[in-house]
This record gives C-alpha cells, sequence and structure tokens, in this order.
C-alpha cells in the first residue's frame, strides 16, 4: 500500500528492518541531544506527516530493545495516529530507568505499525445477547 509522506528530518524514511517485520522504526529529529531523566515524559519529534487512508491509523509502540535494556516506553502506548492528522507525528517517551537518557537526531525510538480499523455505528438497544461468560471478567475464570 502506498501511503503519502513529508518528511522534514535529515533521517532517511522510516523502514522495515526485517522481511517481515510489523513495524517500521521511527527515527528522533532533535536539534540538539535530549536527556530524559528518570521519570521524566518528553513529546520526540520525528519530522514526519502522513497521509494515511481512510479506514487506517498508525500505532505508536515502544521497541522492546529500549525498553529492556534502558527502562524507556511510551506514556500513551500504544500512540494512535488518526488517517484525518497532517500534523508532525511525535512520540510521548518516558524513562522508567534510574539512570538518564540521552536522545540523539537518527536515533530510532519507537516503532509504527500501520493497522485497518473499523468505524462503528451504534444500534442502541435494552438487552445484549447471552453468553456463558456474562459479566464475568477481571480473572474470574483464576489466575
Ligand atoms: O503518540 C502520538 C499520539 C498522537 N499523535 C497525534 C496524531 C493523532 O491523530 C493526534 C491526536 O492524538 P490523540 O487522539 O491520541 O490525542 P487527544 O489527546 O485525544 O488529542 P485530540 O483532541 O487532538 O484528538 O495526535 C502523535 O503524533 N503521537
Ligand atoms: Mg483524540
Amino acid at each position: 500500500m502506498n501511503i503519502r509522506i513529508i518528511n522534514n528530518s535529515k533521517n532517511a524514511l522510516p523502514a522495515y528492518e526485517t522481511a517481515h517485520a510489523a513495524g517500521m522504526d521511527l527515527r528522533a529529529d532533535v536539534t540538539q541531544t535530549v536527556i530524559l531523566q528518570p521519570m521524566e515524559r518528553k513529546l520526540i519529534p520525528t519530522g514526519l506527516h502522513i497521509e494515511l487512508p481512510v479506514g487506517y491509523e498508525a500505532q505508536i509502540r515502544p521497541r522492546s530493545g529500549l525498553a529492556y535494556k534502558f527502562g524507556i516506553g511510551i506514556v500513551n502506548s500504544p500512540g494512535t495516529i488518526d488517517a484525518d492528522y497532517r500534523g508532525e507525528i511525535k512520540v510521548l517517551l518516558v524513562n522508567l530507568s534510574t539512570e538518564p537518557f540521552e536522545i540523539n537526531t537518527g536515533d530510532r525510538i519507537a516503532q509504527m505499525i500501520v493497522a485497518r480499523h473499523e468505524q462503528v455505528i451504534w444500534e442502541a438497544v435494552d438487552e445484549l445477547s447471552d453468553t456463558s461468560r456474562g459479566h464475568g471478567g477481571y480473572g474470574h475464570t483464576g489466575v
């Protein structure tokens, strides 16, 4: 699928790192080094603007290597890029470790998955169908 993109950064376009990867890594586009202190969160620019087809979203997810090695997560994970958004894609990183974390331009800070989604039309009713689960949830089948 072709997707229109504007790249205002000096980085290459996001790319799939392996043949069947779901996500494309997103790179930081920052003018100077950004330091994330422990428990600090910052919105990191990518310089990218995209035009998703109607019925598609992009999800901004953490990279497991950064999470495991440095405790770097995404506050609103998975971030949602709407099909009608034309602004810059940004990544809301948080440092969950006890050490400061440095971000430089070109660093791969997150990954983006493009996925289909539905838009629903509500059908308001008084009763829903019976199921064996019913209202059971939150561990009602055991741990
Ligand atoms: O990680 C993210 C999440 C969102 N966005 C952009 C694209 C998205 O379409 C828009 C709005 O995001 P969202 O709906 O999650 O935020 P909101 O707090 O509901 O803001 P709004 O009232 O603008 O919808 O912000 C990003 O660039 N990065
Ligand atoms: Mg919103």
